[in-house]
């Protein structure tokens, strides 16, 4: 069992509470006057990256206070249990054990007295050897030709993980081997993707945790309907669907091999499985030396993150910081803001890290936390972003924290374009926390030739308050071995944020509500006849509907 303390019950909070009205008072051009060693005292290296996190409205009495309210929310503590498999996950009643996944050192990681690094290596054979196949052209089609594109059958953390890194990736796929992610019930989304696709070539991974999810059952019999329409043998489906799942019964009940199963197990969550055997169709694009690398790069963190002091540890700080802005600045959101278009999924996919872990109102003590919980997430790949939303970090009325990412070298070196991503990665940061004061842009005005009229009507607006704090993660270059630490980072953050949030991050009861409804509703679109057993708006909405179908 965690502790459960209410984190505004916690000494540290009522110190930061009082500390804020000081802070608050500051600006960061200010804090970087009075301490030019800001960079040095406020930044983290580990192996291939760099976490600046100077650019915060903080200083070290505020770390200090943070680091305390770690140390009060038993967080060490916590670690430890997650770390050596006690079933934290309570509301579940399971271990939570994606660090077991990526545990390169092979210790053993004990669950009800068993060690589960025999399973996990077990299947990690399993995939090594079948993406091998796949990849060397050995796996054969019914007609005996290679398989040119995979197509993954998932939701939620059974496609945006792998989707999200596919992608980051893309620099190290095999060429000639193209990956497609279906995910949506919409039958556009896998009409779209199986148009131009050759049942001969093409090879499907069902993966589901439970096997029972709707969206991903209804995809996988479209997809098996589409195949046999071609390939009309049943018995050609065992070269072309695997099943990656814990449900072996559903599995073997959709028609899939046993033996083209590949497992995992309750311990680990839906969004923390890219590491399981979900991320098979990850192994097979970039490679399994590619994957044992990305798996690497968490493990890295993860040792980081256990064995680090909180004031040293960069998912302890990101989470503190979060936290900081969360609670004591009254911030809604956090954008996630990666200069690299390979990572353009990375935001969507700590959406759903995030947003399904600490989404959560009820505290480890049952009750219902009076403060509040996991922010917003949302982001979208610098310049872009730049041209579109950035405005409101600038200059709206919502403080924003955002992290910015980039690596200093890029997969594509062509001309000067990195040169420029690259300055705006570092002038982005720069605005956000000087600003322009009144008196700049008015200076700027007289230069461009304004009379004093034009400099009063127009300076207001181009001022700049400034002030809007930034974390810059920068990295040598995104390689699966670094992509694998940056996922871990934040994975940890998450977990870091729930336990001192005292709330359970590991369950997701919140999207269960929809579901039931949806599964009531159902039966009742397959006839004509009007509904009124809902409300007026529900019925009125399903009987347009049934008009217009
Ligand atoms: O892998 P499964 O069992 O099909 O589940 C897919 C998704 O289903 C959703 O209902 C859950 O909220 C997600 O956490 C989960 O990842």
């Amino acid at each position: 069992m965690l502790a459960s303390t209410p984190f505004d019950k916690t000494a540290a909070y009522k110190k930061l509470k009082t500390h804020h009205k000081t802070i608050s008072q500051k600006h960061l051009r200010e804090l970087f006057e009075e301490d030019p060693e800001r960079h040095r005292k406020f930044s983290i290296r580990l192996g291939d990256i760099l976490l600046d996190y100077s650019k915060n409205r903080i200083t070290t009495r505020t770390r200090a206070y943070l680091v305390q309210l770690a140390e009060e929310s038993g967080l060490k503590d916590a670690i430890e249990k997650m770390f050596t498999g006690e079933k934290i996950n309570s509301t579940e009643g399971r271990s939570v054990l994606h660090i077991a996944l990526r545990n390169r050192a092979n210790t053993p990681v004990l669950v009800d007295g068993k060690d589960v690094m025999p399973d996990v290596n077990e299947v990690l054979a399993k995939m090594k050897e079948f993406s091998g196949q796949v990849r060397s052209g050995a796996w054969k089609g019914y007609t005996n030709k290679e398989i040119t594109d995979i197509v993954n059958i998932g939701i939620g953390g059974s496609d945006l993980g792998p989707v999200m890194v596919t992608e980051a990736l893309k620099a190290y796929g095999k060429k000639g081997l193209k990956v497609h992610f279906v995910s949506n019930v919409d039958g556009t989304h896998i009409a779209e993707t199986l148009r131009g696709l050759n049942s001969e070539t093409t090879l499907f991974m069902i993966a589901s945790k439970t096997f029972t999810t709707q969206e991903t059952m209804a995809n996988a019999h479209s997809a098996r309907d589409w195949f046999l329409e071609t390939a009309t043998d049943q018995e050609h489906v065992k070269k072309h669907f695997v099943a990656i799942s814990t449900n072996r019964s559903e599995v073997e009940k959709f028609g899939i091999d046993p033996a083209n199963m590949f497992g995992f197990w309750d311990w680990v969550g839906g969004r923390y499985s890219l590491w399981s055997a979900i991320g098979l169709s990850i192994a097979c694009f970039i490679g399994f030396q590619n994957f044992e690398q990305l798996l690497s790069g968490a493990h890295d963190m993860d040792n980081h993150f256990r064995n680090t002091r909180f004031d040293k540890n960069i998912p302890v700080i990101l989470a503190l910081l979060g936290i900081w802005y969360n609670n004591f600045f009254d911030a809604q959101s956090q954008a996630i803001l990666p200069y690299d278009q390979y990572m353009h999924r990375f935001a969507a996919y700590f959406q759903q890290g995030d947003m399904e872990s600490n989404g959560k109102y009820v505290g480890r003590d049952g009750q219902p936390v009076d403060y509040q919980t996991g922010p917003v997430i949302w982001g979208e790949p610098g310049t872009n972003g730049q041209h579109a939303f950035y405005q409101l970090i600038h200059q709206g009325t919502k403080l924003i924290p955002c992290d910015f990412i980039a690596p200093a070298v890029s997969h594509n070196p062509l001309g000067d374009h990195h040169k420029m991503l690259l300055s705006n990665f570092f002038a982005q940061t720069e605005a956000l926390m000087n600003g322009k004061t009144y008196d700049e842009a008015a200076a700027e005005l007289v230069a461009a030739g304004k009379n004093q009229e034009e400099i009063a009507a127009l300076a207001p607006y181009k001022a700049f308050t400034g002030n809007r704090p930034t974390n810059s993660i920068l990295v040598k270059k995104i390689t699966p071995k670094v992509l694998g630490s940056l996922i871990a980072m934040y994975e940890h953050k998450i977990f870091v944020q729930g336990i001192i949030w005292n709330i359970y991050s590991f369950d997701q009861w919140g999207v269960e509500l929809g579901k039931q409804l949806a599964n009531k509703i159902y039966p009742e679109l397959q006839s004509d006849w009007p509904v009124n057993n809902h409300d007026s708006s529900t019925n009125g909405l399903i009987n347009q509907y049934k008009r217009w179908r």
